[in-house]
Parts: C-alpha cells; structure tokens; sequence
C-alpha cells in the first residue's frame, strides 16, 4: 500500500508536538493537556522507555504519528528496522542520511513490505540532514565536515531524494534551499523553532514557527516551548495565534 497522505491545508495540523517524556502516564498528561494537538511525535526516550504501545493509545485517539528514532546502521540492520515500524501504521519514520545511498533505499522498499504484510499504510520515511543542534562550527571542527553547511544540508537533501526518501528532517534556516532544489512535494520536517518569546536551549539553527513556515518548511516540530511551559494549552494557542490561524 501507497504512504499514508499527510494533511496540507491547515498551519495547526503542521505542528508537530514531541512526546519527550519517560513514561506512557506523563504522555497520557500531554495529549489530555492538549486536544487540539493532531499530530504527535514519538521520540527515543519514550519509545525506548516503555515499547510500541503508546502508537496504539495514538491511534485510538485519531492521531497522526511521527515515529522519530532516527535509525543509522548497515544497509540490513536499517531494512530491518523499518520493516518492523512500516508494520505500526505510522505516518513518518525517520532515519539518518549518512547511513549511505544503500541503507535508505533498502529502507524504502522494507517499509513497504512491512505495511504490506500489515495491511496498513506505508510510512513516509524521511532522512535527518544534519541534526539542529549542531552548528557550523561543530560541523567543521568536531565533525570534520569541509562544506558550508547550508550545501552540506542540501547534498544529505538530494541523497535522500535520490534513495526514494519522502523527504527531510532539516532546520528551518535550509528549507527554502531544499525546496528549491528537491521539489516541493519533497517534505522538510523543521525541528529547532523557537518563538521569539523561549529559549533556544540546545536548538542551534532556529527560525520563529512563522518564519520557518514563510521559509518553506511543510511541519514544525515544536517541543520545549509548548510542553514545558506552565499552560500548554496556552502556549500552543499562543503559536497558533502568531501564525494567524487560531487555535
Ligand atoms: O535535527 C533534529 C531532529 C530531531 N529533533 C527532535 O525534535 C524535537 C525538538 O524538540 P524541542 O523541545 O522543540 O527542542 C525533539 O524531540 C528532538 O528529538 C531535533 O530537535 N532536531
């Protein structure tokens, strides 16, 4: 069966909130906390803390899944992998696009089987280009990296696109450019937004929620400035009022 079609019409339907939190009680508090909150994320910490069965609860809700745990190992290892999370009914999986050109096409055609068997949808899979925590300094210095990093993020882009990807995790600041050069049918999943008004903690490549939508992201993944806030609720209409949309 074909990728799961992802919503396009609404701003508020593109925010993305993370449910970064150790236990399935904690996730419960969220999305009771949060209603109007249609696409959720699971992250590592959750995933790896307490199993597969908080993408039930989700389901149950109607939610739309981003099932975020960025897998990178050899070509089997990664088929594998997205094999089993094709079979979740999930809507984007994500992997890393240093894995190479191998690892993420075998990843394609796996997360197809495994919806296949499942019968449900196939996820989208999207490639991380380079995390937003990582600035253009540690690129250069730690990671040894001897590109700018905007052409850095567009080439782990065209990788991506060429291995059959649906698109990219990237930062706002490189939307607009893969974009441009992948299409834009091509998905740029934006983590590292910070409204004016939070801190940008260790998000290092941060764009406003609407500049990173002006800039050409299709969703914002918006984590810390909502969930760790006093009101929630309040703070995601807060976002939701900034981009003119409401809440
Ligand atoms: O490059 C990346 C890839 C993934 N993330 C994830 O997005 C959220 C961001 O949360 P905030 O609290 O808004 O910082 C988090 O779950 C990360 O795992 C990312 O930040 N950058």
């Amino acid at each position: 069966m074909s990728a799961v079609p992802l919503p396009s019409s609404s701003l508020k339907e593109r925010i993305i909130v993370p449910l970064d939190v150790p236990t399935v009680e904690e996730a419960i508090v969220l999305l009771d906390r949060l209603p109007d909150v249609t696409f959720w994320k699971v992250g590592l910490e959750l995933f790896v803390s307490t199993g597969a069965g908080i993408l039930t609860l989700l389901k149950q809700q109607d939610k739309r899944i981003f099932l975020d745990l960025k897998f990178h190992d050899i070509p089997n290892t990664m088929a594998g992998a997205c094999r089993a999370a094709g079979r979740y009914g999930v809507d984007l999986v994500t992997l890393h696009a240093t894995a190479g050109r191998d690892a993420l096409m075998a990843s394609v055609e796996a997360a197809h089987q495994g919806a296949a068997v499942a019968g449900c949808h196939a996820p989208h899979l999207i490639a991380v280009t380079l995390l937003t925590s990582i600035d253009a300094r540690t690129l250069a210095f730690d990671l040894k990296v001897p590109l700018e990093l905007p052409d850095y993020a567009l080439q782990m882009a065209l990788l991506a696109k060429e291995s059959g990807l649906s698109g990219v995790v990237c930062s706002p600041k490189e939307a607009q450019e893969i974009r441009d050069t992948c299409g834009a049918d091509f998905l740029r999943v934006c983590p590292g937004v910070r409204p004016a008004w939070t801190q940008a903690g260790d998000q290092r490549r941060s764009l406003t929620p609407a500049a990173a939508f002006q800039a050409g992201a299709s969703f914002l993944v918006i984590g810390r400035p909502i969930t760790a806030q006093p009101d929630p609720a309040a703070a995601f209409a807060r976002i939701c009022d900034e981009l003119d949309v409401g809440s």
